[in-house]
C-alpha cells in the first residue's frame, strides 16, 4: 500500500515538473513572461554561447534518446518498478530541460525581423505548433506518455499494459505530429536571432535523427502494421494533394 502510494506520488511530482517545464518552454522559445528566455539572459561572447548551448542541447538529446531505447528500458527494469519507469524518464527530461533554460546563453544578433501581417502570421503558426504538439499527445495517449497511467494502474493493482499503436486524427496526416508541432513552434518567429536559429537548427537535426531510432523501435514492436502505416502516411510534411488509400488504416 505504502509503495503503491509512493509510486503514485512520484508520478504526480514528475507530471507536475513536466507541466512546469512545458509551460516554461512556451515562454522560453517565444520570449514571453519568463525572466530568462532564448533571447534574454546572461550575456556571453558568441563562441562561449555556441559551445554552452550545444552542450545543453546535446545533454537533452542524449538523455532523451538513450533512455527511450528498449535496451535501456530492459536494463533499468532491474532497478526500477515498471510503474516508475516512464515517470523517471519524464522527471529526468524535465530536469534537463530546466537546466537548459537556466543555463542558456542568448546570441542576440538578429537574422530576420518582421512586423505587421507577416509577424502576426508567424506568431499564429508558432502557437499553432504548440497546440498541435500538445493536442497530439492526447491523440496517442497523453497520460501513458507522461507516466500517470502506469502509476494509476499500479495503485489499483492492475496490470500495466504495453504501448498500443494508434493513428487517430493528425496521425492520419503525418506520422509524427508532436515533432511537426515543435518544428513549427521553433521556426515560426517574427524575430529570429542567432541564438534562436542555433536552437531551431540543432533541434531540427536532433528530431530528424531521433525519429529514425523511434521508427526502428516501432517497426520492431508493431512489424507490418507500422511498415504499412509508413508507406501510406508521410513522416512530417503533410501531402498537399491526398493520395488514394489502398490499405485500411490501423486504429
Ligand atoms: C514523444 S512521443 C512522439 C510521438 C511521435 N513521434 C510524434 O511526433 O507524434 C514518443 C512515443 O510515442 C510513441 N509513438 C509514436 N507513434 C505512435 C503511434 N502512432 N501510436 C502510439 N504510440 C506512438 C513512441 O513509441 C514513443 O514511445
Amino acid at each position: 500500500m505504502v509503495s503503491r502510494f509512493l509510486i503514485l506520488l512520484y508520478a504526480l511530482v514528475s507530471y507536475t515538473l513536466f507541466t512546469l517545464s512545458f509551460l516554461y518552454a512556451l515562454g522560453f522559445v517565444g520570449n514571453y513572461v519568463v525572466p530568462k528566455s532564448i533571447d534574454v539572459g546572461n550575456p556571453a561572447n558568441a563562441s562561449e554561447a555556441i559551445v554552452v548551448d550545444l552542450l545543453l542541447m546535446s545533454l537533452f538529446a542524449i538523455q532523451h534518446s538513450v533512455m527511450a531505447r528498449p535496451g535501456f528500458k530492459r536494463w533499468s527494469a532491474r532497478l526500477l518498478a515498471p510503474a516508475c519507469q516512464r515517470s523517471t524518464y519524464v522527471l529526468l527530461s524535465s530536469l534537463v530541460l530546466l537546466l537548459l533554460f537556466w543555463q542558456w546563453r542568448p546570441i542576440p544578433t538578429v537574422i530576420w525581423q518582421t512586423d505587421g501581417l507577416v509577424a502576426w502570421l508567424l506568431i499564429s503558426v508558432h502557437w499553432l505548433g504548440w497546440l498541435i504538439a500538445f493536442a497530439s499527445t492526447h491523440m496517442i495517449d497523453h497520460f501513458d506518455l507522461f507516466g500517470l497511467r502506469q502509476a494509476v494502474a499500479a495503485w489499483r493493482g492492475a496490470k500495466i499494459s504495453g504501448q498500443s499503436f494508434r493513428t487517430p486524427l493528425l496521425y492520419k496526416i503525418v506520422r509524427h505530429p508532436i515533432m511537426l508541432g515543435f518544428l513549427l513552434a521553433f521556426w515560426a518567429t517574427p524575430e529570429m536571432t542567432s541564438g534562436h536559429l542555433l536552437f531551431a537548427l540543432a533541434n531540427t537535426a536532433y528530431i530528424l535523427v531521433a525519429l529514425q531510432f523511434e521508427e526502428r523501435d516501432l517497426i520492431a514492436e508493431f512489424g507490418a502494421t507500422y511498415q504499412n502505416y509508413r508507406r501510406r502516411v508521410p513522416m512530417l510534411l503533410p501531402r498537399l494533394f491526398g493520395r488514394r488509400q489502398t490499405e485500411s488504416a490501423p486504429r
